[in-house]
């Protein structure tokens, strides 16, 4: 654990005034409170992955490599690894961020289920995939270059398997700006359920403006179709939090 993070690794990051609000990083402060952040963030995050260990259970075939792009500290791999049943599977998760990927390690080596989980420390931007029936991207894409993105969908296209999917979670824009607005709101409302107050809203939100670029639903519908799955859907949405389904053709 980073030095002066508090025990009960809780969210305090943004709680105080900051002079200047620096770009959000995945860096060790982040990581280890990196749980309660996302589950108080992201609405729906742990059905989320559940539901990513329940689809992969029945789109995983045998002898093909399933990743988990964005790993974080693992929590879809495991969630895979302990709902799959198939051999000679292995799980590759891959994150560029050393303060994720130290902690994910550990996460990792304190369980034993069928698969083998393998966590790599690189850029998924830059990687050579292995034949895949399952690629899961649980809201990582919004963090890539916009301009590498296309080439990266049909990287993980040409990847699969034929009847393998790609798990594509993201905070999505919404396409008219009254809907939209309406719907940040909600998110918003949520983030203050969860016990978030306005300025740990409103500085985060400044820390991310420059990192985390969203798409439009469509944007990511027409890019998944251009880069050759044949079906697209989105099987979980809560306000702007949307998870795709895309199949690739047998
Ligand atoms: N180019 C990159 N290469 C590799 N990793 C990257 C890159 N850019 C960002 N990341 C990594 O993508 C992850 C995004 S978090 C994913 C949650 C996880 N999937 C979960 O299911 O808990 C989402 C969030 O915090 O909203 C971070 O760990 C980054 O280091
Ligand atoms: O917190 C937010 O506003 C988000 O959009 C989700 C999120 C969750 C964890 C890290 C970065 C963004």
């Amino acid at each position: 654990m980073a030095k002066n993070t508090p025990s009960d690794n809780k969210d305090r990051i943004y709680s105080s005034k900051q002079e200047e609000v620096r770009d959000f990083s995945f860096n060790d402060q982040v990581a280890d409170v990196f749980p309660d952040m996302i589950a108080r963030s992201v609405p729906g995050y742990k059905n989320i992955i559940d539901g990513i260990g329940k689809l992969s259970a029945i789109f995983a075939q045998d002898n093909t490599h399933i990743y988990d792009l964005g790993c974080s500290l693992g929590a879809a791999s495991l969630s895979m690894a302990k709902q799959i049943d198939k051999t000679g599977l292995e799980i590759i998760g891959i994150d560029n961020s050393a303060a994720m990927v130290s902690r994910c390690q550990r996460n990792v080596n304190n369980y034993n289920y069928g698969s083998p989980i393998h966590i790599i420390k690189d850029d998924i931007a830059c990687i050579d995939f292995k034949p895949a029936s399952v690629i899961v991207m649980n809201f990582t894409l919004q963090f890539i270059d916009k301009t590498k993105r296309d080439a990266l969908m049909m990287k993980i296209h040409e990847a699969l398997v034929p009847g393998g999917i790609l798990i594509l979670s993201e905070k999505i824009k919404l396409g008219h700006p009254k809907i939209d607005s309406a719907i940040i709101d909600c998110h918003h409302e949520f983030k203050r359920e969860n016990g978030y107050s306005e300025l740990e809203i409103a500085q985060k939100r400044t820390a991310l403006e420059n990192v985390m670029i969203l798409d439009e639903f469509t944007e990511h519908e027409n890019r998944l179709k251009a880069a050759g799955f044949s079906a697209v859907s989105i099987w979980y949405q809560q306000f702007n939090f949307a998870s795709f389904c895309a199949i690739k053709g047998e």
